[in-house]
């Protein structure tokens, strides 16, 4: 016997169907398409970028996270927990993207130019047994070696030798879990590198990054296990002034080199946006990465909300037919908030919003276009600012057995209840 809620999500989805169909668009299909799309879900939602070294370092290198809330995982099993319960209140099939700083090493300080597949075992494990697959990053912040504000481009050859090792590592790393997965692993490679002043020579560090990228990616991986790809970012605190990684110059070491370029959306003047960004790139990359994120005012990393941004980008990935070239990464973290419920409502929102891009009328919006009539368009394109777009959302996340509307809300007090409420800030070992 359904439930009167399930009654009236399918009834309300049936009438809502009627609305698309006048307009020529497929409902099954746009669901089927949205369902075949994976996010990677970052991990360091979870603990605030904290990570399991245990080496006591702040996290610096102009990354900041705000906020108290209790019950922060404090250890890789809660971590896993933690994420169990997020998968389950997601619709479709997603990743993980993990950092360096979460290896596990019982106890054993273990060095970053040391970190082995094997510290990432457990990790491995658990991907394989949920059918999750894994993404990775070099962690080249909160370290002695970047207290300096400069790691790959850094002026000290042993402090340059040493993030070479580290992300020599980390693409091994990568590799081990690509294959233990089956499933190609993007390790990520973000610098925080940077003057808080006017720099005198603009060149020199951008000409010791790019040599020691061409040396991280001498080896050469197969790419059916690990892909590279590099990160720009335009300022970060304490390096507002100058960053050695930036747009132009990753965008040209990408296409020079045929890397993966990583379009960070709070990594950029604000009013420039990631999504006019991706066509330009695709013409020249096989392949990109995107951080979806939300800065408000500056890279402060918010939890990305369903706004005009956000659909925008699923918009560029969707018309563009980018889904198969285009990873979709997340990358927030709020420690004011349950971060169970950050890591949901922003993953579910990057899920609404490719829907909704799925939903478009493709067929009258392009004839309009090459008729030139721009008065149809901007009129068809507001009009469908108003579809019903809630009633295939809640229909897509019945159809994927998830909880509906605000549901999950519920399955996250209840864990908060009896999980998270119960963590103290000490080191659970
Ligand atoms: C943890 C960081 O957010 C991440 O590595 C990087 O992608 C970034 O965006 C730094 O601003
Ligand atoms: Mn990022």
């Amino acid at each position: 016997m359904p439930t009167p809620k399930r009654q009236s999500i399918e009834q309300t989805y049936e009438i809502a169907k009627e609305r698309y169909d006048t307009l020529g668009i497929n409902i099954d299909s746009a669901m089927q398409k949205t369902s075949e799309i994976s996010i990677s879900l970052h991990c360091w939602q979870g603990d605030d970028v904290t990570g399991f070294e245990n080496q006591g370092q702040n996290l610096g290198s102009g990354l900041a996270v705000t906020g108290h809330y209790p019950g922060k995982a404090r250890n890789a099993d809660e971590l896993r927990k933690d994420l169990d319960l997020v998968y389950q209140l997601l619709p479709g099939k997603h990743r993980l993207n993990l950092h360096a700083i979460y290896l596990e090493s019982s106890g054993k300080k273990i060095e970053r130019n040391n970190i082995q597949p094997e510290h990432f075992s457990r990790w491995i494990d658990w991907a394989k047994a949920n059918n999750i697959g894994l993404d990775f990053n070099p962690s080249c912040f909160g370290h002695q070696h970047s207290n300096s504000g400069f790691t790959l481009s850094n002026q000290d050859p042993n402090i340059r030798n040493f993030w070479i090792e580290h992300c020599v590592a980390a693409r091994h790393i990568g590799a081990a879990m690509g294959k233990a997965t089956d499933s190609p692993c993007i390790t990520n490679i973000w610098i925080p590198d940077g003057y808080k002043d006017t720099p005198y020579d603009r060149m020199a560090p951008r000409e010791r990054l790019m040599l020691s990228l061409d040396t991280i990616f001498q080896e050469k991986i197969d790419k059916a296990h690990n892909l590279d790809s590099v990160e720009s970012k335009l300022f970060g605190i304490g390096s507002e002034s100058y960053v050695t990684g930036s747009h132009e110059f990753y965008l040209g070491y990408a296409i020079s080199r045929q890397k993966l370029y990583c379009l960070d959306a709070g990594h950029f003047h604000p009013t420039e946006t990631i999504s006019d960004k991706v066509s330009s790139t695709m013409l020249y990359l096989d392949e990109i990465l995107l951080h979806v994120s939300r800065g408000v005012r500056w890279d402060s990393d918010h939890v990305i909300t369903l706004n005009d941004d956000l659909h925008a980008i699923a918009q560029s990935i969707v018309r563009g037919n980018f889904a198969h070239r285009i990873h979709i990464g997340l990358d927030f973290f709020d420690a004011s908030i349950n971060r169970i419920a950050a890591w949901t409502i922003g993953t579910r929102n990057m899920i609404k919003a490719l829907l909704a891009a799925h939903l478009e009328p493709v067929t009258l919006l392009k004839n309009y276009e090459d008729q030139a009539d721009y008065t149809n368009r901007l009129a068809l394109l507001e009009e469908i600012k108003m579809l019903p777009l809630g009633a295939i959302w809640d229909y897509y996340c019945l159809k994927y057995d998830v909880p509906t509307r605000n549901d999950w809300m519920l399955e996250v007090k209840q864990y908060e209840h009896d999980v998270l409420s119960k963590r103290t800030d000490d080191v659970a070992m």
